[in-house]
């Protein structure tokens, strides 16, 4: 060791400054090695400031400071963040050009990150005793009595009865006050508690392939798992994950914000036979530090969660899953921007463990990836279990007038559904009532006053929302620059449609699904229970593009779809063909043949033809083909720089002295500044610089060089700016 240099404690601390901060050992204490990985609490700034970081370095001082105070207090006996883990946040931190401590922090749930301790994670399961066998064929029929039944086949934890009984605490309380079931300890990973598993069908050849392709070979592999809708990808994960299950170890499946529904989870638990743990938004702080906790501690054995799972510590990994692979929600749109389907890549890499990659639309970069045999790429071509593809139509609407935004052939359609005891859903990705109110006398339209954007029509007609800031107007009674009393509704959104099929068809069940009528995640499986199996009508917003099973569902109208076919985003088209074929996907998933309904002013556009005559695989071939003639991703490496500020010439001023400052690289360009695509929103004058690069190594190279000198930019305080590494919406 050098001498003189004392020996620090290196810590990221969850504050946006690139770099980590050193301090000296407690007064009464000594540090070494194991104290990295650790959370400690520190002092930090002036006054008594106190945060809680966490230890990624144990060495000298790399300098001779005078300031340096020592830590507080040491929060972990064990280290909380070390290994494989702490490795790959460190390994974004250099990505994502982030701070090291805000991955730190975005890995941590909530209470973790505050300091608390790592909670407790002992199961608890429910069994009868000697008294309650005796009574369970005695008393009243009733919620008690049944738990009592269910109980007698054997002890269930806590985590099944949630999902399989919602409101068992109180009678099982009861039943305990009586003496006849009581709470015991369980063995976490004894599969005893979990209940009953349902059998597994035989795979068909594809699912049999991608099986084989995971199981061969050792450590790290990728493979693209690229199957129709209902072609029974769930089917492959639910056996590779038993297969590393009989091995002792962990599983991770990521799947889509939408996608974590409580039919899901209830598959995978009477599948797999173990508990199964859930990590999403809509859990308590408490509940996501449970199941972090349970798989750090290798108790977890299964974890399904959204997005920010990624970060769960995996000491006993055996597999990865990403479900529906292509869904933007996995990319983080705020703070550090990272994309879950990339980290678990790079998580999988580290740990050596096989990636699966499930879709019926795989983004172009992972088939891009497949196509160049950096992934296996394994095609489920047909669905499973005897369900034939639904049969796709294009209805013109040239031709054709239409009511409240649907043609007659459409309602026809859906008419001829409800007869047959069937149920039809119309998608429409645009709540509200009409996405423009317009004067028809003088072609003024309703705009928000703090957002480059039009009000959407909400409340049959009565009030105006603007859906990017929330703004709220009621509808005026006549044009504010003509007087005329000819405004109208223009266009067509759920609330529009379900008011319109609520006039055709009066006598039938009619539910919509937007984010108005369903806030909560457990709503929308309500709402669904709520139309049963009989004839129906459910209008709605990508909500029901997927991760429901309606066996009854025969006929999708969709209703819209050309504001995608000329949008000025490089991906529309992509989103667009996915959006289609996912919730073409909903019909006719059992042994009813499905029907889907495509209303549209542009029959003759490219991405329709080629989407009907061949499908994702021939629009895919088509878009990487432009993708790679345009020099755009996967081709290209973007990095997008944002800034907003309350004047536009603020946001200018930086974004020049950003470019100025971007010193001219071989294979690295710098385009801007230019204004976002909607220039203004919420009031804030918005505008962005962005990067390409044809390799990402030039690219990261300028950037690490460039962001120090962004930092110290006087104009960088003027305005709130971020850096994305590879933007998915270019906004
Ligand atoms: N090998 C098989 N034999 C018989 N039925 C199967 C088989 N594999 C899957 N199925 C059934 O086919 C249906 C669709 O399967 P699964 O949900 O696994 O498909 P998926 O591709 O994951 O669907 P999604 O389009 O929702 O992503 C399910 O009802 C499933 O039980
Ligand atoms: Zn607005």
């Amino acid at each position: 060791m050098p001498e003189g240099l004392p020996t620090v404690l290196r810590v990221a601390l969850p504050i946006p400054l690139p770099q980590c901060f050193d301090y000296l050992p407690p007064k009464d204490g000594r540090i070494g090695p194991d104290w990295l990985g650790c959370r400690v609490r520190v002092p930090f700034g002036r006054g008594d400031g106190e945060r809680v970081g966490l230890v990624v370095d144990v060495g000298p001082a790399g300098h001779q400071a005078t300031d340096l105070r020592p830590v507080l207090d040491r929060l972990d006996a064990e280290p909380l963040l070390a290994g494989e883990l702490l490795d790959s946040l460190r390994w974004a931190a250099g990505y994502y050009h982030a701070p090291l401590g805000e991955l730190v922090a975005t890995a941590l749930p909530a209470p973790l990150r505050a300091g608390q301790p790592l909670p407790d994670t002992a199961v608890h399961a429910w069994q009868t005793t000697t008294g309650g066998r005796a009574a369970a064929d005695a008393g009243r029929d009733g919620r008690p009595r049944r738990l009592l039944r269910l109980l007698l086949a054997g002890p269930r934890d806590e985590t099944w009865l949630d999902q399989a009984e919602p409101g068992w605490r109180e009678p099982m309380r009861r039943l305990q006050a009586r003496g006849l079931v009581e709470r015991i300890r369980c063995d976490p990973v004894s599969p005893a508690a979990s209940g009953p598993t349902a059998p597994a069908p035989e795979p068909t050849p594809g699912q049999a392939e991608a099986l084989a392709v995971l199981r061969a070979g050792e450590g790290f592999r990728a493979l693209l798992l690229e199957g129709v809708t209902g072609s029974g990808k769930t089917e492959v994960y639910l056996r590779a994950i038993a297969e590393v299950l009989a091995q002792g170890r962990q599983a991770l499946v990521l799947v889509p914000e939408i996608g974590l529904t409580p039919q899901t989870l209830a598959r995978f638990r009477t599948r797999l036979g173990v508990p199964v743990l859930a990590m999403h938004s809509g859990l308590a702080d408490g509940e996501r530090a449970r199941a972090w906790a349970a798989m750090a501690r290798g108790e977890g054995r299964v974890l399904v969660g959204t997005r920010s799972a990624v970060f769960c510590p995996l000491p006993r990994a055996g597999l990865i899953v990403v479900d529906e692979e292509h869904d933007a929600s996995y990319k983080q749109q705020d703070g550090v921007r990272y994309h879950a389907r990339d980290l678990a890549l790079v998580r999988a890499r580290a740990l050596g463990v096989p990636v699966l990659l499930g879709s019926a639309t795989p983004s172009l970069e992972s088939l891009q990836n497949a196509l160049a045999g950096r992934y296996g790429h394994v095609r489920l071509a047909q669905r499973a279990g005897g369900a034939r593809p639904p049969v796709v139509r294009v209805l013109d609407l040239r031709r054709r007038p239409l009511r409240d935004g649907l043609c007659e052939e459409a309602l026809q359609a859906i008419g001829t559904c409800l007869e047959r005891g069937e149920q039809a859903l119309v998608f429409r990705n645009r709540r509200g009532y009409a996405p423009v109110l317009l004067c028809h006398d003088c072609g003024w339209s309703a705009r928000c006053a703090r957002c480059d954007s039009a009000m959407t029509v909400h409340a049959g007609g009565r009030r105006l929302v603007c859906h990017h800031c929330g703004a709220r107007a009621p509808v005026p009674n006549a044009c504010p620059d003509c007087a005329s009393l000819g405004l109208q509704p223009q266009g067509a959104g759920t609330e529009r449609l379900e008011q319109a099929l609520a006039e055709r068809f009066p006598t039938a069940r009619l539910l919509r699904v937007d984010r108005e009528t369903t806030r909560r995640r457990d709503a929308l499986e309500k709402h669904l229970a709520s139309l049963g199996n009989g004839p129906g009508i459910l209008v709605g917003t990508q909500m029901l593009a997927k991760g429901h099973d309606l066996p009854n569902l025969s006929l999708v109208v969709v209703v819209g779809v050309d504001e995608g076919l000329y949008s000025a985003d490089f991906r529309a088209g992509e989103k667009l063909a996915q959006l289609l074929i996912q919730v073409a996907g909903r019909a006719g998933r059992a042994s009813k043949p499905g029907q889907v309904l495509l209303q549209t002013h542009h029959p003759g556009h490219p991405l329709l033809t080629t989407l009907l005559a061949g499908g994702y695989p021939a629009v895919a071939a088509l878009a990487l083909a432009e993708r790679e003639a345009a020099h755009f991703p996967p081709f290209a490496h973007l990095a997008l720089l944002r800034a907003e500020a309350d004047h536009e010439a603020a946001v200018q001023s930086f974004l020049q002295e950003a470019h100025r400052l971007f010193e001219a690289r071989e294979g690295v360009i710098a385009n801007g500044p230019m204004p976002a695509p909607m220039p203004r929103r919420a009031g804030k004058a918005r505008g962005q610089l962005l990067l390409e690069a044809a390799r990402r190594g030039p690219l990261h190279a300028a950037l690490r060089d460039w962001l120090p000198a962004l930092r110290a930019l006087k104009s960088a305080r003027r305005v709130r700016w971020s850096l994305d590494v590879d933007p998915i919406d270019l906004y």
